[in-house]
């Protein structure tokens, strides 16, 4: 027997599948990871926060995960899977806690749940509608924040690697815009020089607060700006909206009502297609992705403004994302009464299967974060 056989038969594994989407990590936990009680996505949520967020650490921290890993947890059976309005369920994790939305992730799992044809892991692949004509293949992924309509081009069965994967998001809306938010000074942030910061606040399946770089003191845009001063100034910002002005957070769902991150916009760009921004969310992770729930807030919040209309599309871009192809497509679908339904489109890639182990007697077990500190 070889040394990954005798491993495996000897301890209980964790079994994922990593992928990423335009350099952001999802490692979807398809086998180890235990039953969830509830009856609801949003109570299993609950569950897993509450009994079983050791697997969350040792799956995102190090030494199995790092600082920036981001984790998508299946969940076959919900209350919307049971009504026959989803196809599966699913739990986003991160170093902090439980996400309510993720675009990036949906992104990659729309690839990953297409090429699934395995029914333990997806019980429902096989009712999955493909339209020929198309050439698409839809999925309804019910995630904290609602369901997302997933499209997917798929060929023989299986994803096709080339063609972006599009999805329609739950609708999307600002509630705060233009508003001022009075910063107490603070000298881990010299270039913050005005008293107040302007920003707007939307979700996009959770909420984000979206500020200039100039707003910040950046005036030269992303690209110059330090990202350690950056992480400060999102940090101190981050704090003061969600100690401060709770009540810009506007969901019916308690679950929802949180900060989920801060986006910084670049101003120094020149053309009106594309946008580029930096998000920083739970414990100051920086999306590698175009964060794909912040594009639902900021298609959202550019309809608010006046800035886009129904039909328009833009591309947004991470730091990463820039010059590699790799930014997501937004586009304003259409106004329903709770906001507005958001297109999103990116690429997504496999990166590697895995198998992990927790050994009894590991007194690291749950991992550990080491980043200036540790978790
Ligand atoms: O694409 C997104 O929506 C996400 N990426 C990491 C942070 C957000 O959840």
């Amino acid at each position: 027997m070889d040394i990954f056989e005798s491993l495996v038969q000897l301890n209980q594994t964790i079994q994922v599948v990593d992928m990423h989407t335009s350099g952001e990590p999802t490692r979807i936990v398809v086998r180890g990871y235990p039953h969830l009680e509830g009856e609801t996505l949003l109570e299993k949520r609950r569950c897993a926060a509450n009994k079983h967020d050791n697997f969350r650490k040792q799956l995102m921290r190090e030494p199995r995960g790092h600082a920036e890993m981001y984790g998508a947890i299946l969940v076959q059976e919900t209350e919307l899977t049971r009504s026959g309005e989803a196809d599966i369920g699913v739990l986003f994790c991160h170093n902090e806690g439980y996400s309510t939305m993720c675009g990036h992730a949906t992104i990659a799992l729309g690839r990953f749940l297409i090429d699934t044809h395995d029914f333990t892991v997806f019980p429902r692949r096989k009712e999955l509608p493909y339209d020929p004509g198309t050439g698409l293949t839809a999925l309804r992924l019910h995630a904290p924040c609602g369901v997302i309509q997933v499209h997917v081009s798929t060929q023989n069965d299986s994803a096709e690697t080339s063609s972006s994967v599009s999805f329609l998001g739950v609708p999307s809306y600002s509630t705060q815009v233009d508003f001022d938010v009075i910063i107490p000074p603070d000298n881990r942030w010299p270039q913050l020089t005005a008293q107040s910061v302007k920003l707007d606040v939307a979700f996009g399946g959770a909420f984000y607060a979206i500020v200039q770089d100039r707003e910040l003191g950046f005036p030269h845009g992303l690209k110059n700006a330090v990202l350690a001063e950056l992480n400060t100034a999102t940090r101190l910002l981050k704090k003061t909206v969600a100690d401060l002005h709770q009540n810009v957070l506007r969901h019916p769902d308690q679950d929802l009502r949180f900060l989920y991150g801060v986006i910084v916009v670049d101003t120094t760009a020149s053309d009106p297609d594309e946008e580029l921004g930096i998000c920083f969310f739970a414990d100051q992770q920086i999306d590698r992705s175009p964060t794909g729930s912040g594009v639902m807030a900021r298609v959202a919040l550019a309809i608010e403004k006046d800035i886009l209309h129904l039909g328009d599309s833009k591309t947004y871009h991470s730091i990463v994302s820039v010059g590699s192809g790799l930014g997501f497509r937004g586009t304003a679908i259409e106004r329903v009464s709770e906001g507005v339904v958001v297109k999103v489109e990116g690429r997504a890639f496999y990166t590697g299967v895995g198998s992990f182990i927790v050994e009894d007697g590991d007194s690291l077990a749950d991992g550990l974060v080491v980043r200036g500190g540790l978790m």
